[in-house]
């Protein structure tokens, strides 16, 4: 086990007794219990209140009084059901895998319905507050044995910094959501995978991927510039390469795009039952008549160069 990485099940032990300034850093938080979400106590900041309101979509467990939230994460955890559908195709694809790896975890949306599949869950981000979020929360769904954390920054040079555990993992998906920029990412018509994504543009980001792992999946704005899309898969991969984008709906609003790359996720083939509805009601997307919707963000997208992109619908 590589020493960089805490087990989500004794995480604060962990931290308090390898990295005692970080955990001191963590203790008033701790001691107030400050960001456990508390049943019947709705917050006080008013740009919250939307995301209150919706809160077992984000968690379904979140009136359990055992679910941890920092301010940044109620507009950023991925919900649930999204996150529980991903994990399901990640599993209908990937029938064999055993370690996926989710680079800025957040508060532990999607590491959490990972873990609930995978035996092995890998999840990074560079905010102590959330990791710690991660930990509470996979206990309360009770996979927190599944779930290993590492506190740091990706960065171009994180595999090679991380050489010595990374190299002792065969990781056999990467998921991303990285941070958008904020709720105001969709004031900006198209979305610039290459100046507005953080930490870093979109071509960075799969570069440093792609060493680390054949299958990627990245959760995009959804008025993403698709062109810049389909440029940053043929410079990381060549020309041949085709990426999968699936348009994620919840209750009729459009949440976000995942992106996949690598054979097992763009041509599966299965004898599962839920797997082949999933199949069945995506739907390739007609870029001309569906995208062109004035009520779709994605309207604008300039329809040239993005052969190598195939569009689905998923209806959730
Ligand atoms: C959109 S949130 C992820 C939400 C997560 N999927 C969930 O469901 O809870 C993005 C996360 O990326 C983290 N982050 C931002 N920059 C980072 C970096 N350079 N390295 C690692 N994590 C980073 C933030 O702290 C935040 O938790």
């Amino acid at each position: 086990m590589g020493k960089k990485l805490f087990h989500a099940s004794h995480f604060l032990k962990s931290l308090s007794r390898r990295s005692p300034k970080r955990y001191s850093k963590l203790k008033p938080v701790i001691k107030s219990d400050t960001y456990r979400v508390k049943p019947g106590k709705p917050l006080e900041d008013q740009r919250l209140k939307k995301y209150w309101k919706n809160r077992k979509h984000l968690f379904s467990k979140i009136d359990g009084n055992q679910i941890y939230m920092t301010p940044e994460l109620w507009f950023s955890v991925t919900p649930e059901d999204i996150a529980r559908f991903l994990s399901q195709f990640i599993k209908a694809c990937l029938p064999q895998a055993r370690c996926i790896m989710d680079v800025f975890c957040g508060g532990g949306g999607n590491s959490i319905q990972f873990a609930k599949v995978f035996p092995r869950v890998i999840g990074i981000d560079n905010n102590l507050e959330h990791l710690y979020c991660t930990a509470m929360n996979s206990h309360a769904y009770n996979v927190d044995d599944h779930l290993w954390l590492r506190y740091g920054s990706w960065s171009r040079t994180f595999a090679k910094r991380n050489k010595s555990w990374l190299s002792k993992e065969t990781i056999d998906c990467i998921f991303a959501s990285p941070p958008w920029g904020g709720p105001q990412y969709l004031k900006s018509g198209l979305y610039d995978l290459e100046t507005m994504l953080i930490p870093m543009g979109i071509t960075s980001l799969l570069e440093t991927f792609k060493q680390l792992s054949s299958n990627i999946i990245i959760f995009l704005p959804r008025n993403s510039n698709l062109s810049q899309l389909s440029q940053a898969t043929s410079r990381v991969f060549g020309p041949d390469v085709k990426c999968k984008v699936l348009y994620v709906k919840q209750n009729g609003f459009m949440k976000g795009i995942l992106c996949m790359w690598g054979d097992s996720l763009m041509y599966y083939q299965t004898e599962d039952e839920e797997t082949r509805s999933i199949q069945e009601n995506s739907n390739v997307i007609n870029i001309d008549t569906d995208l062109s919707d004035s009520s779709e963000p994605n309207s604008k997208q300039p329809q040239s160069s993005i052969s190598n992109i195939d569009l689905y619908d998923i209806n959730g």
